[in-house]
C-alpha cells in the first residue's frame, strides 16, 4: 500500500492522543511546550467554530474564488499553490451542502473539476471533527478503475500536503500483504470495490466503523451491474449512518440504485438544469429534490471538443487507422478499441510498422506496475498514440490530448462520453472522431442525436489519402509465428466483444464480412469462431423443433435461410485453431473485466436478431440455453492432481503374470526419492515447481540414462557380435561340405578305399578357424564385456569421452569378423580353384 505521509513542519498535531497525560520518555525531548500546544488547540476549535458557523452562509451564486469558501486554512493554502483559484461550476454547486454533511449527487461533463468536489469536503469533514490518525479509517473513496484511483490519490497528495491525515492507495495488483498492516492506520482510504471487499472479508485489523464519509467516484460505472454484487457487499460494511457523495459525468438517478446507498434527502447537482453540463460558470443553484419527482442527469459532451463520425467497413478500419496516424504524427491521441487483445494486437502491428511517433498500449490485463508505467508515459508525452480499451475511458485526465479516436462503436451513449472527455478537459479544445461501421451507424447516430442533442457531423475520407498497411502486415505476420496468434485472438476478441453486446440492433456480429476482417488483420486464413459455430448450431435445433412442431408447412423452410452469413472457412476450420480453447477463456477474462457480473455467459441470454423477424408476426426474442461450461485440459489436470491419482502408470507382467517394474518409468534418484517422500507427508503442498531440486534431479536422472543407454549399447554390440560369428562358423562348415562333395566326385573309389583319409587336398595353408574364433571369442567375458584391449588412436571428431570408449571397444571386434569372412570367402574360391585345376 502507498501511503501519504503529508510533511510535518515539526509543528504539533492539532490533537495528539495523550498518554495518560504525560509524554513518553522517548520522544521527551521532541514534544513542543504544553502551552504552546493548549494556545495551538484552542486556535483550531477557534477555527473550526467559525467554519461550521459560515458553512450556512454559503452562496453558491455569488462565490467567485476559493477563498471565499469556507475552508480551513491548510486546504486554502494547497489549493492557491496547486493554482486552483477559481472554482468550477460543479465545485460550486457540491461544495456546500457537501459541507453541510448533505448527501450528494453529482453530475457535470467530463474534465470538469469532480475530483475537488469531493475531495475538499472529505479534508473538511476530517479536519472539522478532528480526525487523528488513530481514530482509523474517516473517509472511503471508491473508484471503478485502478488508473482512476492512482489519479484521485495525487490529487489528494496535492490538496491535502498540509494536513496531518494518512491516505492509503488499494488497489489490486499492490502488495497485499502490505497493504494489510498499514490499512488500519490510514484516515482515507481510495481503492477499487473488488480490493476493498478482499481486505473486508480477509483482514482482520480493516475496520469501517467509523468511517463517516463515502465517495462514489464514476457512480453510475459503480453501481451497474458490473460491480453491482460487490458494491452490495462492500455498502453492507458500512456504518448507516454517514454522509454520501456521488459523481459521474452520467449519473444514475434510479431509485433503486439510490435506495441501495441508503442516501438521504440527497442533494442533486447538474440535474435538470442545463448549465450545469457547460463548463462555464453560469450560475445554478444546487437544487434539492424530494423523493418521488423525477429527475434526470444532464448528459454532455465538453463545449469546445469538435465531434466527428466515419463510416466504414470493418475491414477498412487498420487502413483508416494507419492513414489518420500518419496524417497527425505531432499530435497527442487515444485509440479506443473494445478488447485487450486489439489494443495489444494493432500495438505489435504498429510497433513493427513504424508510423513515426511513439506507440502505447494500455489495457486491463497487463500488469499493474505496467499500466502505471504507461499511464505516467502517456501523461508527460506531447505527441504519442496510445491504443487502449476502456480501462481509459472513464476519469482519466491526460493533459492535452489532441484526438480521441474511436476505433470500435461504444456500448452506449454513456460510454460514447466517457471516452470522448479525456479530450476537450476544463476549457481546452480537442476533437473526437467515431468509426462506425454501416450496420452501425444509424442506430448510434439517432441515439447521440435524441440523447444528447449533438450535431455531430458525417466526415468522408479521401481515398487518394488512405496508405493501407495490408502487404506489410501480412508479411509481419508470415514472418513472425506469435505475432500471427495475436491477430487472431484480436479477431476472435473483436467477434466476441461484439457478440456479447447487449444492444443486439446496435451490434450484429452476422453483418460483418469474417473473411475481410481477417484479412485486414494480415491473417491469410480467418480463424474458426467456436462460439458462433455453437450459436448457430443451437439455432438450428431450435429452428427445427419448431418446424416439426408446427408441421410440414413450417419445415418448408429451409433452415439455411434463416441462418445468418458465415462463411466456408469458419465451417472448415482455419489457421491454428490448436489454441482457440484458450482464447475462449481469455476472452471470457477480458469480457468479465468490463462487466464481471453480467449473466450472458451463464444465464439466458435474449438476442433479438435482424433476420429472425419474420413479417407480420411480432419479434419473439431468440433464447440461448444456459451454456455448458467448458471444460478444459487445464482444468481436468486441476481436478486429477486434487484427487492425488497416480495418473500414467504402466504396468508390465512376466510369463507366470507377475508384474515386473519397469525400468524407465523408474526415477533412480535419491533426490527424487526424497521429493516423493516429502510430498506425501505434504499432502497440502499447495503446487508449484521447486526449480532447485528438480534441476539436482534431473541432473542424477541423467546420470542413470546415461549408465542405462551405454548397457543397452553393449548389449546390441554383443549380439552383433553373435550373429557374425554364426555366420563365419556356417560358412566354415559350407566350405567344408562342398570340399568333401568335389572329392568324392573324382575319386569314388578312393574315397571309398580311404574314407578316413584326409590327404588327397592340402588345407594345411589355410588358417586354423579354431585358433582365429577362439582368439576373437577369448577376447570377450562372459557378458560379452571386452577383456584388456589396447585402445585404438581417439578419433578427432568425437567430442564424448565415453561414448569414445564404447566405440574403443567395438572396432577389434567389428574388424576381425570383417577379416574372417573375408578369409572364408577367399579360402573358398582358393579351394574351388584347387579342386577344379586338380
Ligand atoms: N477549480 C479549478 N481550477 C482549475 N483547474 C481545475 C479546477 N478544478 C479542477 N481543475 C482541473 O481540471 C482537470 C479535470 O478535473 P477532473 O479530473 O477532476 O475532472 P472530472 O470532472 O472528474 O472529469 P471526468 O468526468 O473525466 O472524471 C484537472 O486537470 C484538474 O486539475
Amino acid at each position: 500500500m502507498q501511503r501519504h505521509k503529508p510533511k510535518r513542519s515539526g509543528k504539533p498535531r492539532p490533537h495528539p492522543k495523550p498518554n495518560n497525560g504525560q509524554p513518553s520518555p522517548s520522544n521527551k525531548q521532541k514534544r513542543p511546550r504544553p502551552e504552546y500546544n493548549k494556545s495551538k488547540l484552542a486556535a483550531n476549535d477557534l477555527e473550526i467554530r467559525e467554519l461550521q458557523e459560515r458553512y450556512k452562509e454559503i452562496d453558491a451564486q455569488a462565490i467567485k474564488k476559493f477563498a471565499q469558501f469556507p475552508l480551513s486554512k491548510k486546504t486554502q493554502k494547497a489549493l492557491a499553490e496547486a493554482k486552483f483559484v477559481n472554482p468550477t461550476q460543479v465545485q460550486l454547486e457540491s461544495l456546500g451542502p457537501a459541507l453541510l454533511g448533505k448527501d450528494v449527487l453529482g453530475a457535470a461533463v467530463t474534465g470538469s473539476g469532480k475530483t475537488l468536489a469531493f475531495l475538499i469536503p472529505v479534508l473538511e469533514h476530517l479536519f472539522i471533527h478532528k480526525w487523528s490518525r488513530t481514530d482509523g479509517v474517516g473517509a472511503i473513496i471508491i473508484s471503478p478503475t485502478r488508473e482512476l484511483a492512482y489519479q484521485i490519490f495525487e490529487t489528494l497528495k496535492k490538496v491535502g500536503k498540509h494536513h496531518d491525515f494518512s491516505a492509503g492507495l488499494i488497489i489490486g495488483g499492490k502488495n497485499l500483504k502490505f497493504e494489510r498492516t498499514r490499512m488500519d492506520q490510514c484516515n482515507i482510504l481510495i481503492c477499487t470495490p473488488g480490493r476493498l471487499l478482499q481486505h473486508m472479508d480477509e483482514n482482520p485489523l480493516f475496520n469501517t466503523s467509523s468511517m463517516e464519509v463515502l465517495v462514489l467516484d464514476e457512480a453510475d460505472r459503480c453501481l451497474d451491474m458490473g460491480f453491482q454484487k460487490t458494491l452490495n457487499s462492500i455498502i453492507e460494511n458500512f456504518p448507516p449512518e454517514r454522509q454520501t457523495l456521488l459523481f459521474s459525468a452520467t449519473q444514475t438517478n434510479t431509485v433503486q440504485d439510490l435506495a441501495r446507498l441508503n442516501l438521504k434527502d440527497p442533494v442533486y447537482v447538474g440535474y435538470g438544469s442545463q448549465s450545469a453540463a457547460s463548463t462555464s460558470l453560469s450560475a445554478s443553484a444546487s437544487t434539492s429534490i424530494k423523493e418521488g419527482i423525477q429527475t434526470t442527469a444532464v448528459l454532455a459532451v465538453p463545449e469546445l471538443l469538435q465531434q466527428s463520425y466515419v463510416v466504414l467497413n470493418l475491414e477498412d478500419k487498420i487502413t483508416m487507422l494507419w492513414s489518420f496516424i500518419k496524417n497527425h504524427l505531432k499530435q497527442k491521441i487515444i485509440v479506443f478499441v473494445s478488447s485487450c487483445k486489439q489494443a495489444k494486437y494493432l500495438y505489435e502491428i504498429f510497433c513493427k510498422l513504424r508510423p513515426g511517433c511513439p506507440l502505447l498500449a494500455l489495457y486491463g490485463t497487463l500488469h499493474q506496475d505496467r499500466r502505471i508505467a504507461i499511464y505516467e508515459d502517456f501523461l508527460r508525452k506531447s505527441h504519442v498514440v496510445m491504443f487502449s480499451t476502456d480501462v481509459a475511458s472513464r476519469g482519466l485526465d491526460f493533459p492535452a490530448v489532441n484526438w480521441v479516436v474511436q476505433l470500435d462503436c461504444p456500448e452506449d451513449v454513456s460510454q460514447y462520453i466517457h471516452r470522448a472527455g479525456r479530450s476537450a478537459r476544463n476549457k481546452t479544445r480537442g476533437e473526437c472522431l467515431l468509426v462506425l461501421t454501416p450496420s452501425e451507424e444509424d442506430y448510434m447516430i439517432r441515439a447521440l442525436k435524441e440523447q444528447l442533442n449533438l450535431n455531430i457531423h458525417c466526415v468522408q475520407i479521401d481515398p487518394k489519402k488512405l496508405f493501407s498497411p495490408r502487404v506489410k502486415i501480412e508479411a509481419f505476420l508470415a514472418q513472425f509465428p506469435e505475432l500471427r496468434a495475436t491477430a487472431q485472438r484480436a479477431f476472435l476478441s473483436y467477434l466476441k466483444s461484439v457478440f456479447l453486446m447487449r444492444n443486439k440492433r446496435l451490434f450484429n456480429v452476422f453483418s460483418l464480412d469474417l473473411d475481410a476482417y481477417a484479412q485486414s488483420l494480415g491473417l491469410a486464413v480467418t480463424p474458426r469462431v467456436p462460439f458462433l459455430e455453437k450459436f448457430l448450431w443451437r439455432q438450428k435445433q431450435l429452428q427445427q423443433q419448431q418446424s416439426s412442431a408446427e408441421g410440414p408447412a413450417g419445415a418448408s423452410q429451409s433452415p439455411s435461410t434463416a441462418l445468418p452469413k458465415i462463411t466456408r472457412q469458419q465451417t472448415f476450420g482455419g489457421e491454428d485453431s490448436s489454441n482457440e480453447d484458450d482464447d475462449d477463456t481469455d476472452d471470457d477474462d477480458l469480457i468479465k473485466v468490463k462487466r464481471r457480473d453480467h449473466d450472458v455467459e451463464g444465464g439466458p441470454l435474449e438476442l433479438q436478431l435482424d433476420h429472425t423477424k419474420d413479417e407480420g408476426k411480432p419479434e419473439e426474442p431468440l433464447v440461448v440455453p444456459k451454456r455448458e461450461k467448458l471444460v478444459t485440459k487445464a482444468s481436468l489436470a486441476k481436478k486429477a492432481l486434487k484427487k492425488n491419482l497416480q495418473v500414467n502408470s504402466k504396468l508390465k507382467f512376466d510369463e507366470e503374470g507377475e508384474t515386473v517394474a519397469d525400468d524407465r518409468s523408474q526415477m533412480k534418484a535419491l533426490s527424487s526419492r526424497q521429493q516423493r517422500q516429502q510430498k506425501d507427508k505434504n499432502k497440502d503442498d499447495d503446487g508449484g515447481i521447486n526449480l532447485v531440486l528438480s534441476k539436482t534431479l534431473l541432473s542424477e536422472e541423467d546420470q542413470y540414462d546415461k549408465l542405462r543407454f551405454r548397457e543397452l549399447v553393449k548389449k546390441r554390440h554383443k549380439l552383433q557380435r553373435e550373429k557374425l560369428r554364426k555366420k563365419a562358423e556356417a560358412a566354415q562348415e559350407t566350405s567344408e561340405d562342398e570340399a568333401e562333395d568335389e572329392e568324392g566326385v573324382n575319386d569314388q573309389e578312393d574315397a571309398d578305399a580311404n574314407s578316413d583319409s584326409d590327404n588327397s587336398v592340402d588345407l594345411s595353408w589355410l588358417p586354423d578357424p579354431d585358433k582365429v574364433y577362439k582368439k576373437e571369442s577369448n577376447q570377450y567375458n562372459q557378458n560379452g564385456d571386452p577383456q584388456s584391449q589396447p585402445k585404438p588412436e581417439p578419433s578427432s571428431s568425437c567430442d564424448d569421452n565415453e561414448d569414445d570408449g564404447e566405440d574403443s571397444d567395438d572396432e577389434p571386434a567389428f574388424k576381425k569378423s570383417k577379416l574372417t569372412n573375408k578369409m572364408t570367402l577367399m579360402d573358398t574360391e582358393a579351394i574351388v580353384a584347387n579342386l577344379l585345376g586338380s
